[in-house]
């Protein structure tokens, strides 16, 4: 459904270069839902933008849902869906009108323009408020809005550019439910970007992630955390000693990581499956009269992949607003 091979945008301002995207290569098949995550400037946007036609790549080629955005930008519009961050509805029409203009100005006739806006404001919870206008609709009414207008000509891939930012919690949660009805019904290939990982992580069957301009990370969130991160074990001792110990003790054994240090009386390793490392690493620590007060296993995060391959943390940047 996409296909890029070394993807380059390339801006220049005020004679200072700036390669927002560098030789991004990305297969993404029919049906899939990919989360594309990445530090703020890692060149997300601009990786949309060029898939979706509104920005050409300085250089490399990209298909999409079978047409070529460089030579054939009009037949990719005509299959695929954007959901931008801005509001995409005016304020003057009532949510259905909007929705059936948007129909005819994809050349639906009259009543199957009607038809389809009736069948989208179902299946995004949107008909009772099918006679209000778009002002006096809530943040996350609005979004569901949005989904509807970008769905009507039944693409066959949908971009969705940070679909639950700026949403409060139940909303948020609210949208993602009908992202994934919506790909239920129709089966439709989504593509999207967002900054809450644990989102990407319970939602994605996918994600990709970007930095710099490339993609440094892909697979499945599991895959990712089991690959790249692993596990973590903590441990905390009675003294500060007994956490050196346990920590240098530790390192590099079957069970244990190099990764292991200690902070105060805590002690934190790495290891691939915490909860069958763990009564190892306490016979080990036992057997060394080092006593451990408490111990605790914990999962990786997305955040933890992304800290691995680069030593920053993605939450390191602002959450915009
Ligand atoms: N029109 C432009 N002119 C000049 N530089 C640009 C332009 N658009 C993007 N950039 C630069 O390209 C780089 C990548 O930007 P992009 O918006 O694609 O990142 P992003 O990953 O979407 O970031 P964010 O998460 O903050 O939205 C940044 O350094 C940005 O400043």
């Amino acid at each position: 459904m996409i296909r890029a091979r070394a993807l380059t945008r390339t801006f220049t301002m005020k004679k200072e270069k700036v390669e927002a995207v560098r030789g991004l290569d990305l297969d993404v098949e029919a049906g899939q839902l990919v989360a594309f995550l990445g530090p703020n400037g890692a060149g997300k946007s601009t990786t949309l933008r060029i898939l979706t036609t509104l920005l050409p790549p300085t250089s490399g080629t990209a298909t999409v849902a079978g047409h070529d955005v460089a030579t054939d930008p009009a037949g990719v519009r005509s299959r695929i869906g954007y959901v931008g961050q801005r509001n995409s509805a005016g304020e003057e029409f009532r949510v259905r009108d909007e929705l059936v203009t948007q129909g005819r100005c994809y050349g639906l006739p009259a009543r199957a323009a009607a038809a389809r806006a009736d069948e989208l404001l179902d299946l995004l919870d949107l008909a009772p408020l099918a006679g209000r206008t778009p002002g006096t609709l809530s943040g996350g009414q609005r979004r569901r809005l949005d989904l509807a207008l970008g769905l009507v000509h039944r693409p066959d891939l949908l971009f969705l550019d940070e679909p639950s930012t700026g949403l409060d919690p139940k909303s948020r949660a609210e949208i993602w439910q009908h992202i994934l009805r919506l790909r239920e019904a129709y089966g439709t290939t989504l593509f999207l970007t967002t900054h809450y990982l644990e989102e990407a992580d319970a939602m994605a069957e996918r994600v990709v992630i970007v930095d710099h301009g490339r993609v440094i990370a892909d697979g499945t969130p599991e895959q990712l955390k089991n690959d790249l991160a692993g596990d973590r074990v903590t441990l905390t001792t009675g003294t500060e000693e007994d956490a050196r110990r346990a920590a240098s003790a530790l390192e590099g054994t079957a069970e244990g990581t190099a990764e292991g240090t200690a902070e105060g009386t805590t002690v934190r390793i790495r290891v691939p499956n915490a909860p069958a490392a763990l009564p190892g690493l306490l016979r080990a620590l036992d057997a060394k009269l080092i006593e451990v007060v408490t111990a605790e296993t914990v999962r990786p995060t997305l955040d933890d992949v992304f800290l691995t391959l680069t030593g920053r943390s993605l939450t390191d940047d602002d959450l915009p607003a």
